[in-house]
This record gives C-alpha cells, sequence and structure tokens, in this order.
C-alpha cells in the first residue's frame, strides 16, 4: 500500500493523475449510461450500441491509462512502441465489450458480475500490454505481488461496479456504479505501478521506431476528445431516455388510474408505482407507497410467493390497509416492461361487495328475511341432522310445530303490514323463551317449528309449550291480546317418527288434534292422531272423485212461514254418498273441502244443480245456497253466477245466497264487492249461522244482506236456557230495527215454533216442516196447487 503511495507521489505529476481520475470517471459514468441505453435497445440497435459503449469505455480506459504514464516521471528518457500500444487500445475496447455483453446476458443473475470481472480482466490486459510498449533507458523489475493485487483488484471492483450499475435504473445506482469503475482503473493502474521498479541503465537505447510522449499525449487529448464527444452523446440519449420514461410512466398512471381496480407495479418485492384505486384501498397517497415492500399491504408470504410464480392466475387474500384492518382481495399478477424493465404488475380486486352479496344469499338461502329465522331449508338440515345426532346418542328430541290462531283476521282486518309485525314480534316472543341449544324456524305463513334436543322428559316439553302459550298474551299496535293465539303440536323421536318426514308428519296430526280442540293450546302425539290424519287425507282424496262417481246429490230443506205455514222455498243441502263409508256427513266433508279448496268445484256443481232444479218449479219459490268464504272471494264467482242463471232461465230475484259471517271476514273488501254485484243483479243475500261468530252489527249495516238466519243452537235452546231465548229475542229487535226479515233454523218442535210466533219471527226452517230430503218427496210443495206444509204440528203451533 505505502509502495503504491509512494510511486503516485514521487513518481507522478499530481495534475495528470487528477487529469487522468477525471478522464476516468467520465468515461466510466459513459460507460454506464451506454450500457442502461443498450439494455433498452430493441433486438437491431443492441450490437451498436454495444459496440459504442465498448468503444468509450475502452477508449476512456486506455486514456486513463496513458494520462497516468504521461503522469509518470521515471527520470531516465522513455518512449512508447506504437504496435504495442495500439494492441493495447484494441485490447481495451474487445474485452470491454465483451465484459460489458456478457453483464447484459438475460437470464443470468450473476451476469453483472461475470461482466464486471470481464472488464476488470480488460483492463489488466489494456494496462501490461501498454506498459509492454513502454520503452526506458532502463530495466524493469515486476512486484509479482503488487501485479497480481493489481489485477485483483480491477477484476473484483469491476464487478461490483457493474453490478451495482445495473441494480437500478435511478440515477443513484448509475453514479455508484461509475464511482466504482472509475475506482476499478484508478486502484488497477497506480497497483500496478506500484509493481514497477526501474534500473536506469544508459546502455539501453530507446528503439527508434517508438513514438515520442509528446505524440502520446497529442493522440490520447485526440482519444479524450473522443470520449468527451461520446458522452456528451451518452448524455444526451439518458436525458431523452428520462423524458420518456417520464412520459412513459406518466401515461401508465393516468391509463391506471382510470382502472376500478387496484394496479401496483413492482421491481420484484418493492413497490414502484400504484394507481389511485390502490391507493384508496390502501388510505394512503400513491407517493406514501412508493418504494415500500409489497408484504406491508399483503401480509400473506405464502401467497405472495403463489402469485409470483404463477403468473396470471387469481388468487385471494387479505389486503391490510393504512389502519391495519384487513380486507379480502383477489390478485393476479403479470410481467411488463416497465421504463425498459421487466416489472410485475399486480391488480387488487376489492372482493368486499362480492363478500358481502354471498353472505347476503347465503343468509337468504337459510333465513327467513321477514323475521331473521331459519327458514324451511335450515330448519330441515338440523332436523336431520339432530335425528342422526340423537339416533347414535340413543336420546330423545322433541318437534313442536305451531300454528297461529287468528292471524288470518288479524291481516284481513288490520292488513297486511300489521299482519308482518305481528309475525315479526311473536318470533322475538318464542326466541326469548328459547333454551340452550333449540332452535325456532318460521316454515312459511304463520307456521313455526321448534327443534328442542336431548329431552329427558316430555314434561320439559310441556312446560316449554305453556310458555309459549303464555308469551302471546301481548298487546300490539292496537291489536287486542288475545286475538292472535298459538297451538302447539309436539312429537318425541324416537317414539313418534324414525325420520323428519315421520316425525313433521306425528308433528302435524298433534297440531290439527290442538286446533279442533280449541285452539290456543298444546297436544302431544298419539298414535290415534296418525289414523285420523290419514283417514283426513283419503276422504280428501275420495272427495275429488265424487262429482265424476256420480256421488253427490242435492237434499231440499223447506222454509215457510211461521204463522200461516206457507212455504217460501228451500235450502239446498249438499249430500255425499260414498261407496264404502255411505252417507258422509257435510260437517265432515265440507271443511275438508274448504281447506283442500275443493270447494270450488263442489260449489259450481251444487249453485248449477240448484238453479236447474228450481227453474223447473211451477211456484216460484225461492232457493237458497250455501256459499263459502273461498267462493265469495275466488275470481269470477260473480260472473259464473250471472252465467249460471242465464243458462237455467231463473231469475236472479229467487236465488239467495246464504253466507257466514267469518266468509265477510276473511277478505272484506272483495266479499262486499262480490255481494254488492250480487245484489246489484238481484240475487238475495242472507247472513247465515247468526249468534256463532262475531255476531256484529256493524257488518249487518256495512254488508248488503237481505235476511238474518239465527242458528239452530239458539232455538234449540230457547226453552233450556233464558240466556239462548234473550239472544233470539234480541237478533229478532235487531231484524226489526233494521228492517230485515229473520229466519230461524233448526225448529224442531211446536214449543219452539209457538215461541218464535210469539216473538214475532216471521219465517222458519226445521224437522217440524221437513228434514232436508230429495226434491221428488216435495212435489207436491212445489207444484201450483199446495201451498202449505201438510203437517199437523203447525196447526199445534198455532194453538
Ligand atoms: N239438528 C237439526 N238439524 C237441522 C234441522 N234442520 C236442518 N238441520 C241441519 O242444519 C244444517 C243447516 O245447514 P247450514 O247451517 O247451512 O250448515 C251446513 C252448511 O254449512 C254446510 N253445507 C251443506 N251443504 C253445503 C253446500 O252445498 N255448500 C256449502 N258451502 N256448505 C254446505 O254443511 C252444514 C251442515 O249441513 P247438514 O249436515 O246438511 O245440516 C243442515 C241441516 O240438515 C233441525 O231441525 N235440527
Amino acid at each position: 500500500m505505502l509502495t503504491v503511495y509512494d510511486c503516485i507521489v514521487s513518481d507522478h505529476d499530481l495534475r495528470l493523475v487528477a487529469l487522468a481520475a477525471l478522464v476516468c470517471a467520465l468515461a466510466s459514468l459513459t460507460a454506464v449510461n451506454l450500457l442502461h441505453h443498450v439494455r433498452r435497445a430493441d433486438r437491431g440497435n443492441r450490437a451498436s450500441w454495444l459496440c459504442i459503449a465498448a468503444a468509450s469505455t475502452g477508449f476512456g480506459i486506455w486514456a486513463t491509462h496513458f494520462i497516468a504514464m504521461l503522469a509518470f516521471s521515471p527520470s531516465v528518457p522513455t518512449a512508447y512502441n506504437v504496435v504495442l500500444t495500439v494492441v493495447s487500445l484494441i485490447a481495451a475496447v474487445l474485452l470491454t465489450g465483451i465484459g460489458l455483453g456478457a453483464a447484459l446476458r438475460p437470464g443470468l443473475v450473476a451476469a453483472p458480475w461475470i461482466g464486471g470481472a470481464i472488464v476488470g480482466g480488460g483492463i489488466a490486459v489494456m494496462h501490461y500490454t501498454g506498459m509492454a510498449a513502454f520503452e526506458v533507458a532502463g530495466t524493469i523489475t515486476w512486484n509479482h505481488w503488487l501485479v497480481a493485487a493489481s489485477i485483483g483488484l480491477g477484476a473484483a471492483i469491476g464487478a461490483a461496479a457493474l453490478s451495482v450499475a445495473l441494480d437500478s435504473t435511478v440515477l443513484r445506482a448509475k453514479l455508484s456504479g461509475a464511482l466504482l469503475l472509475t475506482l476499478a482503473i484508478c486502484s488497477h493502474h497506480f497497483t500496478a505501478m506500484g509493481a514497477v521498479a526501474i534500473t536506469p541503465d544508459p546502455s539501453i537505447a530507446l528503439s527508434s521506431s517508438s513514438i515520442h510522449a509528446g505524440w502520446l499525449a497529442a493522440g490520447v487529448a485526440l482519444v479524450s476528445l473522443a470520449i468527451l464527444l461520446i458522452a456528451v452523446v451518452a448524455l444526451s440519449l439518458d436525458i431523452r431516455d428520462r423524458r420518456r420514461a417520464s412520459l412513459e410512466i406518466e401515461r401508465m398512471r393516468d391509463l391506471t388510474d382510470a382502472a376500478v381496480e387496484g394496479l401496483v407495479v413492482c421491481a420484484g418485492d418493492v413497490i414502484v408505482t400504484v394507481n389511485q384505486s390502490f391507493a384508496r384501498l390502501t388510505g394512503l397517497t400513491a407517493e406514501q407507497i412508493a418504494g415500500r415492500d409489497l408484504s406491508e399491504w399483503v401480509p400473506d408470504a405464502a401467497k405472495r410467493d403463489t402469485l409470483f410464480t404463477f403468473l396470471g392466475r387469481a388468487i385471494e387474500t387479505e389486503l391490510r390497509n393504512a389502519d391495519g384492518a384487513l380486507m379480502p382481495v383477489e390478485l393476479i399478477a403479470r410481467q411488463i416492461s416497465y421504463n425498459g424493465a421487466p416489472h410485475n404488475v399486480v391488480a387488487f380486486r376489492d372482493l368486499r361487495d362480492r363478500r358481502d352479496a354471498e353472505a347476503q344469499i347465503r343468509y337468504l338461502a337459510h333465513h327467513d328475511p321477514l323475521t331473521g329465522l331459519g327458514n324451511r331449508a335450515s330448519f330441515d338440515h338440523r332436523l336431520d341432522r339432530e335425528i342422526r345426532f340423537h339416533r347414535r346418542a340413543r336420546r330423545q328430541l322433541a318437534l313442536l310445530c305451531l300454528d297461529l290462531d287468528g292471524f288470518k283476521e288479524v291481516n284481513d282486518i288490520y292488513g297486511h303490514a300489521a299482519g308482518d309485525r305481528v309475525l315479526q314480534d311473536i318470533a322475538k316472543h318464542f326466541s326469548s323463551v328459547l333454551g340452550e341449544g333449540q332452535m325456532l324456524a318460521r316454515l312459511g305463513g304463520d307456521e313455526f317449528a321448534i327443534i328442542a334436543p336431548l329431552v329427558t322428559d316430555p314434561a320439559q316439553v310441556g312446560q316449554l309449550a305453556d310458555t309459549l302459550l303464555k308469551s302471546l298474551a301481548w298487546e300490539q299496535d292496537g291489536i287486542p291480546a288475545g286475538l292472535v293465539s298459538v297451538s302447539i303440536g309436539v312429537a318425541l323421536y324416537p317414539s313418534d317418527g324414525k325420520d323428519r318426514t315421520e316425525l313433521l308428519s306425528s308433528a302435524d296430526a298433534a297440531l290439527y288434534r290442538a286446533k279442533t280442540e280449541g285452539k290456543g293450546t298444546y297436544r302431544f302425539f298419539e298414535a290415534a292422531m296418525g289414523a285420523q290424519i290419514r283417514e283426513r287425507r283419503s276422504i280428501e282424496h275420495d272427495l275429488r272423485g265424487a262429482i265424476a262417481n256420480n256421488e253427490l246429490s242435492l237434499a231440499y230443506q223447506p222454509q215457510a212461514q211461521v204463522e200461516t205455514g206457507e212455504v217460501n222455498g228451500f235450502e239446498v243441502l249438499l249430500r255425499w254418498n260414498h261407496p264404502a263409508r255411505g252417507n258422509v256427513p257435510p260437517a265432515l266433508f265440507i271443511p275438508i273441502a274448504e281447506e283442500s279448496g275443493l270447494i270450488l268445484k263442489l260449489g259450481e256443481w251444487v249453485m248449477r244443480e240448484a238453479c236447474r232444479e228450481a227453474a223447473t218449479w211451477m211456484r216460484p219459490l225461492t232457493i237458497a245456497v250455501n256459499v263459502s268464504a273461498l267462493q265469495l272471494t275466488s275470481d269470477g264467482f260473480v260472473e259464473f253466477i250471472e252465467a249460471t242463471l242465464g243458462e237455467t232461465k231463473l231469475p236472479s230475484h229467487r236465488l239467495e245466497i246464504e253466507i257466514t259471517e267469518t266468509a265477510l271476514v276473511r277478505d272484506p273488501n272483495r266479499a262486499l264487492h262480490s255481494l254488492q254485484r250480487l245484489k246489484a243483479i238481484g240475487v238475495n243475500i242472507a247472513m247465515d249461522d247468526f249468534g256463532t261468530g262475531y255476531s256484529s252489527l256493524s257488518n249487518l249495516r256495512a254488508f248488503p244482506f237481505d235476511k238474518i238466519k239465527i242458528d239452530r243452537s239458539f232455538i234449540q235452546a230457547v226453552h233450556a236456557n233464558p240466556q239462548a231465548a234473550a239472544i233470539v229475542r234480541a237478533v229478532l229487535g235487531l231484524g226489526r230495527g233494521l228492517g230485515l226479515p229473520v229466519i230461524a233454523e233448526g225448529v224442531e218442535t211446536a214449543e219452539e215454533l209457538r215461541f218464535l210466533g210469539l216473538e214475532g219471527c216471521a219465517e222458519a226452517q226445521g224437522y217440524l216442516f221437513g228434514r232436508p230430503a230429495p226434491i221428488k218427496e216435495f212435489v207436491p210443495l212445489i207444484s201450483a196447487n199446495v201451498v202449505t206444509l201438510p203437517q199437523p204440528h203447525v196447526k199445534a203451533a198455532r194453538n
């Protein structure tokens, strides 16, 4: 080290040393710039640019060497061999070119190091060829250690120089690379010069073909000028490239900012630039993000690896924003050429909306949107799972089927919005009484179900059912407490059913029993209930074929004046003669027909038959036909009546339809509309079973009734029950007040008839006047000549 220092300080002109260093630095900077330019150049121009870079660097190394040699003053005459001097220049250009080319070899990570070492070798070859061209009047001896050190220094620092220079396009990397290359050239030269020892020998003469140092200086000056020129060209190229690059970046940013997805350009794992969408996702600005590591935003290292290993494949992971919150994202990486070098661009798609939508869909698939309870699908799934578990564990499970009583009325009277609020409220009340592990689901309409697992004692389930019943004693939005109650059917696994279907059917049977036995109560399943349900289904099934099989017929029951016994008309009653069961009572099959909707078909048949029959009578008697709620509110009912009257030629005033009060409550607006239209075409309307339903005065006022029919239960109790007598009196008074005639139904005895006569009831119907029978049994009554009933009871009643 000291030898080298001594050599520089005592044997060299330091001003020329400084000049050599300056030329070297200029050449190195030019070399690094041109190297980047070669890397960016397209295939066709690459070789030319490589030649220019090799020439400028080679010339620079050569010029540095010879300026430094001019600074060297060994105190003996010196000269330079022309041929070897030229060879040294050629060697410098050639080997530098090879080194630079190797440094840019694609796909090889160590390429810049290898290329840099070759350039370092080129510096040594140039130097020692140049030294071979150096002639002195004396002998030169070499310190081999320093020679080796000079070669090693040139190769090692040269390798580091290209590696740093090619690492990045930023100015700092370029300057550092150029500085290292300068160091490689200078350290090599002065270490090698430190290895030289000259012993003057006047006997050694300089060859006549050698050139004097003055000429060499001129040559070097020319070469330096060439380097300067090349440097200017390289600099302008660099400026142009930078401008292009910044334009490209701007264009790219404009383009990426327009994208909805977040876009990130990375060099390795380092973020070079991002678009506005990505900045928004993270909550930072694009400037705050650039230069930082991708792992700060995509914390999952394995997912990052997959992203860059399988380019083009979408992966789902999480993005951490500035607050540290994680959000789901989908990433796709692709390779692009950005600013002349290969980069990865990563697209970030925010999955929050998609995840929300998926969650919403999943929620809707398993929940009832109105109440937020589980729906039928999730209930079925849970029940299947529980049954499997209880089968393995040999435990008992309870299933409760719940059906609201009076809910239809709430809907009809208070509207559907109120009905919805009631359902939500009820869901809350039921949920609040559930125990751990129990599940409440809404199966549809006003039907709910509860799964109660791990039942040790059925009494527990009884208690739960009691609590559920009591939980409905509340008032809401003006809907009175008690209007809505619940009926509950309970079935136990495994005793009442081995699988979901069986268990549900048992709970349904128990529920049916609870409903028929008073509502607002609960019943456990009993084996006999299953038989009843099957029986109902069988009746429904047979009833479907009853019309086609000619099993239906009509019975007629006279309606007469209380005072005179004169017949006003007949009520028509449906009869079903079942091939196996015989006569099935209407009280049994009519409700089934109503529940199943079959009543629409049956009702049409009855109406047609009754009108056709009445139209054939000689006397213009009325015909009263029962019409159920479903018929009255069904589409096209009024049109059907009009058509039937038209077809049968029965005058409309002879037809009377009997409607129960509950039929009106079902859908009051529709019912009123239908009744008004029927009234308009002349059909009479009677309110049936008055006294058993709501017995509402407002209904009597609001609907266009022509007659009130007192239910037979009151008539038959007039003598036994003073209250019943009071009700009959009140209804008769009401009829008088409203100007509506009243007909009493179910009159069986002369006493009942006498009571009605005394109370001013004008019309009656019952076994006293005649049981319902086929019309042929009443032929005299429908003929012109006989007008009063022949029964002796009528006379008895008059006495
Ligand atoms: N104990 C007693 N009963 C008497 C007496 N006089 C008549 N009855 C019975 O009382 C019922 C009167 O019919 P409803 O109140 O309209 O009650 C009817 C009606 O609501 C319904 N129904 C019958 N036929 C039809 C129909 O064609 N359409 C509709 N929608 N319902 C019908 O079935 C119910 C029962 O009909 P039925 O069994 O025929 O029973 C008939 C009749 O046989 C009497 O003095 N004593």
